[in-house]
């Protein structure tokens, strides 16, 4: 498989140069060149695998070239052999209608583990046998941060420098992270919001001088392995409910457009998918794209779903891409102008080829609450304030109702005590295994939050390659 830029002027790559890049060097992100394609009888033989097995089939296509189908195995052995869930991603129905498909059983309790811990395995794998030297840079809104720490604390060859919005990660998100002493860790935490932090990383991949003297990777998901791996979910729920023989829906509490986007990978790739509802909270660039062509970044309003506290979204620039006639040289253009006035119109082409699949919708702190409420009500279900985003979305769903909708849960409860007691009265605890997260010694730095600052901080402590 080769891997292409949505800007259309970077280095083509495999999936070893894509997975270790992570930006292209055109500001770009790497996308494959061509959708690989399941069969309605591949789809249907999925029904009765493992998620071992069901990753390895989903994701051999994209890894053809760089691993092969046994040695894929042995990475998502290891990665998964980490879940507290035999099932790893289980669904739990709700209702005849609603499902949960449950992403939070890894060890750092959110979805974002299902990649990163299978991204850890991947850059372990490409270093392994050299002397390479990686300095991962990132950005959090308080998921990513912990999953990628955990993922690669510890490894050799690698240094991880974590950007995160301070103040504005609940305490159990900046614990998750600031408690791994690794020396390889680095958390720092900058005045500023997540998509300052996500600005800066993307600045650092884009200078020339700074990039050219380390060996720079990207954890986010801005890095195609990160989404490939978050494809396999939407196979495997749908294959349990019924895939191909029946459409499904998906809702997903959305930011930065990653995981949806995994679920339009899905769709091209041949899973017939009724429709993707992309739901955020009242930061709602997004709805307000999808639903008008009108992509224009206001300021962030913090809300009690700070994941999705986003307002510039990286993985739409994928779908513009991939919808809007995947020419290159115009996106450049398009996304030159979006950075820099903060505005754009989509396109016509755009705009329609969304359409076909996408819905949208932005819910309030009040719709989230009683989305919880209806949750632990009519199903004992104890949801996480970004699940109940889209729980609430998906249940003003206009769609044929005996298609079944499964909503994503992308966050452990624990994660968001406070506003899920606000909500339902119920304050839900952290798992044994990270019980005494409160006693644990914290490790941060704060820097300003400035290309400047944050390049010389991570300078002074990265490895040159
Ligand atoms: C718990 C949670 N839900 C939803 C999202 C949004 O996902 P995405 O950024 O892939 O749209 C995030 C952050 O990414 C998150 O941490
Ligand atoms: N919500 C995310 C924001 C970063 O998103 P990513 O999927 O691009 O890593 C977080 O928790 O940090």
């Amino acid at each position: 498989m080769r891997y292409i830029s949505t800007r259309g002027n970077a280095a083509v790559l495999d999936f070893e140069g894509a997975t270790l890049a992570g930006l292209a060097g055109d500001g770009g992100l790497y996308v494959p060149e061509a959708w690989p394609s399941f069969t309605r009888d591949a789809i249907a033989e999925l029904a009765g695998l493992s998620y071992v097995e069901t990753a390895v089939r989903v994701m051999a296509p994209f890894v053809a070239g760089s691993l092969s189908e046994d040695e894929l195995r042995d990475l998502c052995s290891a990665a998964y052999g980490r879940f507290a869930h035999d099932a790893v991603t289980p669904l739990v129905q709700i209702d005849q209608r609603h499902w949960l498909l449950e992403l939070f059983h890894g060890p750092t309790l959110a979805f974002k583990d299902v990649a990163l811990q299978l991204l850890g395995q991947l850059f372990e794998r490409f270093l392994s046998g050299t002397d390479r030297h990686l300095t991962i840079i990132g950005a959090t809104s308080g998921d990513t941060g912990s999953a990628a720490i955990d993922a690669v604390a510890g490894r050799k060859g690698i240094d991880i420098f974590m950007l995160h919005p301070a103040g504005r990660v609940s305490d159990v998100q900046r614990r998750q992270m600031t408690t791994v002493l690794a020396p390889n860790v680095h958390n720092i935490a900058i005045d500023g919001d997540f998509d300052t932090a996500q600005a800066l990383v993307k600045a650092m991949f884009n200078d020339r001088d700074f990039a050219g003297r380390f060996t720079l990777s990207a954890v986010n998901s801005i890095n195609w392995a990160r989404l490939m791996a978050q494809v396999v979910y939407y196979f495997y729920a749908a294959a349990r409910l019924g895939a191909p023989e029946r459409t499904v829906a998906f809702s997903v509490p959305t930011g930065n457009f990653g995981d949806v986007f995994a679920g339009h990978v899905a769709a091209r790739m041949g899973l017939p998918i009724a429709r993707l509802l992309v739901a955020t909270n009242v930061n709602d660039i997004l709805h307000r794209a999808l639903s008008s062509g009108d992509y224009s970044s206001a300021s962030v309003t913090p809300t009690a779903t700070p994941s999705m506290d986003i307002q510039v979204s990286s993985n739409f620039e994928r779908l513009l891409f991939d919808v809007g006639g995947r020419d290159g040289a115009a996106l450049a253009g398009q996304m030159a102008g979006f950075e820099a006035s903060k505005a754009m119109r989509l396109t016509n082409a755009q705009t329609q080829g969304a359409a076909g699949l996408f819905a949208s919708a932005s819910v309030d702190g009040e719709a989230m609450a009683q989305a919880m409420r209806w949750a632990s009500e009519r199903a004992g279900q104890v949801i996480d304030p970004h699940t109940a985003i889209a729980l609430s979305a998906a249940r003003e769903l206009e769609l044929d109702p005996t298609i079944p909708v499964v909503t994503l849960a992308t966050a452990h409860p624990a994660k968001f005590p406070d506003a899920v007691e606000r909500a339902t009265g119920v304050r839900p605890a952290l798992p044994a295994r990270i019980g005494d997260l409160f006693e644990r010694e914290e490790r941060f730095d704060s820097v300003a939050a400035t290309f400047e600052a944050v390049s010389g901080y991570v300078a002074e402590r990265a490895v040159a390659p």
